[in-house]
């Protein structure tokens, strides 16, 4: 297909992609887009990063001298529609992912977005009507959110655990969400949408429902907190069955990274996150938990989960398909985030406004 065909508007055969390497943009390269640079130069198979595109010229010439030939493309939206970009990773700030992600749609080019997928939740279900479009014209699926938590292996044994009926009906789920520190810019919105993000994305995935309402509350703070910020913070989440999901988010505790997750069922329970495999207590028996290691940050955490999530989106891309959590599930987090910074603001339970879902598939 020729530039000016793709510029007409018809679109691209992701069938020709599979016969070479996939050649990703990545936009932005400063914290995660350089370890996602790094990591498909260095660990992943079936993909070249061809171009990168950073708001700080000097940062991206940096970075793309650590990969052979790769390129600086100034314009990120330029870098999209590079004819030698099969494929797109996009790290940049959330506020600028509507405008990049929608120009990969268009374009036709497998998107994997960090979290989040944009900044509203009206702004992500356009991104999703918008895949949807694309999907009915061509039968392909083109964007996903980078919640790699579904990817570590601690998380999918759990998820497995569950699907098997290991703990019988899940009811409960238990959450913790720990940063050693935060930028001074952190404020409490930002530990719902950037941080307990994640904690939505793993209890929709886990429970493999959808969260109807979330309340905030504001235990004493730490000394430690961000000036003005309410440090920690406990969330919970009301699912549409009534199930339970309490987050506790403490974004300043001094320490490191702690990510712990249990899931509490109607025959047995299982906790992951404390560096000692799954430890699971039912039928009277209990794993017993090693001294524990804590990562730094979540590069170490979950350095595994990005590499199995970076492969897996490559592996999928060159296929034409996408094997991850998809534009509906960012979109679905968004709106719970939405709910959640309402929540903290009025200090009152509040109902999730969500969508109808009909005619997606993601
Ligand atoms: N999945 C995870 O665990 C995880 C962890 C950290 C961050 N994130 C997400 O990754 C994204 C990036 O976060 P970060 O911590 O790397 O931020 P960062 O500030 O370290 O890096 C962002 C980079 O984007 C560049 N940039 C800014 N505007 C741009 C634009 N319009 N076009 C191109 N480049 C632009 C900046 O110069 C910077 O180099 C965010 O969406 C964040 O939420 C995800
Ligand atoms: O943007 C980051 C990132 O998403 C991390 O995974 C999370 O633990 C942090 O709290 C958040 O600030």
């Amino acid at each position: 297909m020729t530039t000016a065909e793709t510029r007409a508007g018809a679109l691209p055969d992701l069938a020709d992609v599979p016969a070479r390497e996939l050649q990703v943009a990545v936009l932005g390269v400063g914290m995660m887009g350089a370890d996602h640079v790094a990591r498909l130069y260095s660990r992943i198979s079936g993909a070249q990063v061809v171009a990168v595109s950073d708001a700080f010229a000097e940062k991206a010439e940096q970075v793309a001298a650590t990969v052979p030939g790769c390129r600086v493309i100034g314009d990120p939206l330029v870098a999209i529609a590079d004819d030698d970009v099969d494929a797109v990773l996009i790290a940049t700030p959330g506020q600028f992912h509507e405008e990049q992600v929608l120009a990969c749609i268009e374009r036709g080019k497998p998107v994997l977005c960090e979290k989040p997928l944009t900044m509203e939740a009206d702004s992500s279900l356009a991104v999703v009507r918008a895949e949807d479009e694309y999907a009915a014209r061509t039968g392909r699926r083109l964007v996903q959110v980078g919640f790699m938590r579904r990817f570590d292996p601690e998380y999918a044994e759990l998820k497995a655990l569950i699907d098997a009926g290991g703990l019988g009906e899940p009811l409960l789920v238990h959450c913790a969400h720990r940063n050693a520190a935060v930028p001074p810019h952190f404020t409490s919105e930002m530990m719902v949408n950037d941080s307990v993000v994640h904690e939505v994305d793993v209890a929709r995935f886990l429970l493999d429902e959808e969260i109807a309402a979330v309340t905030v509350l504001r235990p004493k703070a730490t000394r430690h907190a961000v000036a003005g910020q309410s440090d920690p913070l406990l969330v919970l989440f009301e699912t549409t069955s009534g199930r339970m999901v309490d987050v506790e988010c403490f974004v300043s505790t001094g320490v490191g990274y702690e990510v712990r997750t249990e899931v509490v069922g109607e025959d047995g329970s299982a906790m992951i996150g404390l560096d000692a495999g799954l430890v699971r207590t039912s039928g009277g028996s209990s794993g017993a938990a090693r001294s524990t290691g804590i990562a730094p940050d979540f590069r170490q955490r979950f350095g595994r989960a990005y590499d199995i999530e970076l492969q897996r989106w490559v592996d999928a891309a060159r296929r034409g398909e996408v094997d991850g959590p998809g534009a509906w599930d960012g979109y679905a987090a968004q709106a719970v985030c939405a709910a959640g910074v309402e929540a903290l603001r009025s200090g009152q339970r509040t109902e999730v406004r969500l969508a109808s879902r009909e005619g997606t598939a993601s």
